[in-house]
């Protein structure tokens, strides 16, 4: 991606949009994986549920914080890696509460 290109060194509105256009495949696929993510909770859940397990799991969280992190190139961008991983955990929380509650076997 370019980047300042006129004069003044402010984009221009062409590279605005094609920065806007790049944001919008990002997040399609962002959308897509957090989709198979949460698929994949479900099968956790079901698996907790069946051995009566709580869904808060701390020592995992932590886990998947450090892991996702240390995999982000850019040391200035991990703490806000680390709060976007902490609220899909939280939302992944509340998915799987909706599921027992919602779940007919109960
Ligand atoms: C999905 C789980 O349930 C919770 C949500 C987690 C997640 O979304 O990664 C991790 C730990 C748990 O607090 C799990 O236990 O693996």
């Amino acid at each position: 991606m370019e980047t300042k290109d006129n004069a003044s060194g402010a984009w221009r509105p062409n590279e605005l949009a094609a920065a806007r256009q790049q944001i919008n495949q990002i997040d399609d696929q962002i959308v897509k994986l957090l989709a198979q993510r949460f698929d994949a909770v479900t099968k956790v859940n079901e698996a907790k549920q069946s051995a009566d397990l709580p869904v808060m799991d701390q020592g995992r969280e932590d886990q998947v914080l450090d892991r996702v992190t240390n995999k982000d190139p850019n040391p200035e961008t991990h703490v806000y890696m680390r709060q976007i991983f902490e609220t899909i955990m939280k939302n992944s929380r509340d998915y799987q509460t909706h599921l027992t509650n919602t779940d007919s076997n109960h």
